[in-house]
């Protein structure tokens, strides 16, 4: 990727609901392979925004590009299909199904062996399948999930479903990852193991990553830029330390996350 042409490119990016204007005027570039931070008071647009990407809401004004791809309009399994995965702040696996069995389902959207073969049990099922099983495997080691891969999703801990929920989001092989607060609920440690794991996978799969996360020093450790949501509006945009210095952050946040 041309490291001119941004990977994704939001112009202008608005959203309504009824009289509230949960988003409006964002425009944010994001760059091959960059770690990018998107922060903001509750109720700023940060997961909303998200939902646009993903095509869970529409925009009512702007427009999302990824590459030379319009976005606006697709549905969530397209987008997903045209390379954008996410988390979402509330965890949500299959709790009933097997840890790997929720990475296979991300993989079948991504599947080369056709419905018709797998109704018909033709080899190129059996082939596809096996495949996909070491695929979901490897996935489940990067994670440190493969002990628990016959394990109802519902029974791991909680550190461990954050970790699920990313190795699954990776199997549909994206070029951005969006993670909607990966880091809530985690105790400080498993928090530094979430945030090097984030960046391993990142390297190892040449990813752009967008995270949303309330955790300053994380944001601020991880991140090499950082966009600045409050009120749907972007207040700020910069370098960690740029935004650490930025009044208006200062403002939004009354000095005390930032600092
Ligand atoms: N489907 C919806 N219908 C009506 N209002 C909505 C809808 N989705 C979001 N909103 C409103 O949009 C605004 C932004 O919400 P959003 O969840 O995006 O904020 P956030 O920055 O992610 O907050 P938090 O950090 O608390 O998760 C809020 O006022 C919210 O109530």
């Amino acid at each position: 990727m041309d490291k001119a042409k941004p990977l994704l490119n939001v112009e202008n990016l608005g959203i309504s609901f009824g009289g509230l204007r949960a988003v409006q005027g964002v425009d944010l570039q994001l760059f091959s392979k960059e770690m990018v931070g998107l922060i903001g008071p509750n109720g700023a647009g940060k997961t909303t925004f998200f939902n646009m990407l993903t095509g869970v809401y529409e925009p009512t004004e702007g427009t999302i590009m990824l590459g030379n791809r319009k976005l606006n309009g697709l549905s969530p399994y397209k987008i997903t299909q045209g390379g954008i995965s996410r988390t979402f702040q509330n965890i949500r696996l299959f709790g009933e199904l097997s840890v790997i069995d929720n990475v296979k389902v991300a993989y079948h959207s991504q599947a080369k062996h056709s419905l018709l073969s797998s109704i018909i049990r033709l080899p190129q099922h059996f082939n596809g399948e096996r495949e996909m099983e070491e695929k979901a495997l490897a996935f489940l080691e990067i994670f440190q999930l493969q002990r628990f891969k016959d394990e109802k999703a519902k029974n791991l801990p909680y550190g461990q479903q954050r970790r699920l929920e990313i190795a699954r989001a990776l199997a549909a092989s994206p070029k951005l990852l969006l993670l909607d607060e990966p880091a809530a609920g985690m105790n400080p440690q498993e928090t530094k193991e979430l945030m090097n794991l984030i960046a391993l996978i990142r390297e190892t799969f040449e990813l752009t990553v967008l995270l949303i996360e309330h955790d300053m020093p994380l944001v601020m450790g991880v991140c090499e830029r950082i966009y600045v949501l409050d009120h749907g509006q972007l207040i700020a945009q910069g370098t960690p330390t740029e935004i650490k210095n930025n009044p208006k952050v200062i403002e939004a946040y009354l000095g005390e996350e930032v600092s």
